[in-house]
């Protein structure tokens, strides 16, 4: 199964919020839509919920145009609606309900959802009593209720502790090995960087990265290093091609202009006999690319 977005378009006005954006989400690869606010991301989910009418391109499942009649969505909005009165069972079963279930595999099915997401033990309680972090994992478990073939997640870890968050990861990759096709909006980077395989992050409607995170962060090169030694050689360090030195805990961080200079620092190194226990080229994480191509803004 796949959903792709093909050469998309959406105005307000005079103002272009998607310009000719193309992007594939497959089966079981969560694919991640990043941007800060204002880039376009929830007007993107919304043409492809049906939400509003795109102005040009084309959003199709498996090829042919996606109606929410021919596939089954599940949607977590950025603004979380559960209706504070009720019980968790009676609503989940209330969301399942209105997604043509029967009232008895909507329980079933919130119970395995709630076993899930360990919330079976609040399953009597009304809404309003759970913490907000309980919440939220009472509307995954609503997105959810219909085992949907397209899952969508409009920023779905804000609010949550780092264990939820790594409940929420489980639960993605739960589903991402069932070969849904699963779509994150986010603009925190490093909740989705091992989690997605592929991306795009977008900059006021514009796409300015595009493709399998693995690719992206390969073609950015490893520019940072890090030495540890036995003595203190940050001087020795201040070389062409060395942008910039930091001192830390775990040792000295070194920001290089292309990974060629890596090379001349070890040679410095090893031609003045330093005693090196660790010399680490590393990858730029998913947070430095979208600062450099966004400017900031998680
Ligand atoms: N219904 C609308 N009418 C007019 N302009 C809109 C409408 N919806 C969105 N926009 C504009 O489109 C642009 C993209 O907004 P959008 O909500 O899609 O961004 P976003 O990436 O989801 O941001 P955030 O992370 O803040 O939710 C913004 O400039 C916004 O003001």
């Amino acid at each position: 199964m796949s959903l792709s977005v093909e050469g998309v378009t959406k105005r307000f006005g005079a103002e272009c919020a998607v310009e000719n954006l193309s992007f594939t989400a497959r089966s079981g690869e969560p694919f991640a839509l990043l941007g800060s606010n204002g880039a376009g991301k929830t007007t993107t989910i919304r043409m492809i919920l049906g939400l509003y009418p795109v102005d040009q391109g084309h959003i199709r499942w498996n090829g042919e145009r996606l109606t929410r009649k021919r596939v089954k969505i599940g949607y977590l909005p950025e603004e979380r609606g559960l209706y504070p009165k009720s019980t968790v069972i009676e609503q989940l079963t209330y969301f399942g309900v209105l997604r043509d279930m029967s009232a008895r595999a909507a329980v079933t099915s919130a119970e395995s959802l709630l076993e899930r997401l360990q919330m079976i033990e609040h399953k009597g309680k009304r809404v309003e009593e759970l913490s907000k972090g309980n919440q939220q994992k009472i509307q995954l478990a609503a997105t959810l209720i219909n085992d949907p073939d397209l899952i969508i997640l409009d920023e779905p870890f804000s609010g949550l502790d780092p264990l939820n968050a790594e409940m929420l990861r489980d639960v993605v990759t739960h589903y991402a090995k069932k070969g849904r096709v699963i779509l994150f909006s986010s603009h925190q980077m490093d909740s989705v960087e091992n989690l997605c395989r592929d991306m795009v992050i977008l900059r006021q409607g514009k796409t300015m990265v595009r493709g399998t995170i693995r690719d992206v962060k390969k073609a950015y090169g490893r520019t940072r290093l890090l030495v540890t030694a036995e003595e203190d050689v940050v001087t020795r360090l201040r070389v062409d091609g060395v942008v910039s030195i930091e001192q830390a805990a775990n040792g000295i961080h070194l920001t290089l202009t292309d990974e060629a200079v890596a090379l001349r620092v070890f040679k410095i190194l090893a031609d003045h006999n330093v005693f090196v226990s660790r010399f680490e080229l590393q990858e730029p994480t998913l947070r430095e690319i979208f600062i450099e191509k966004v400017g900031g803004g998680t």
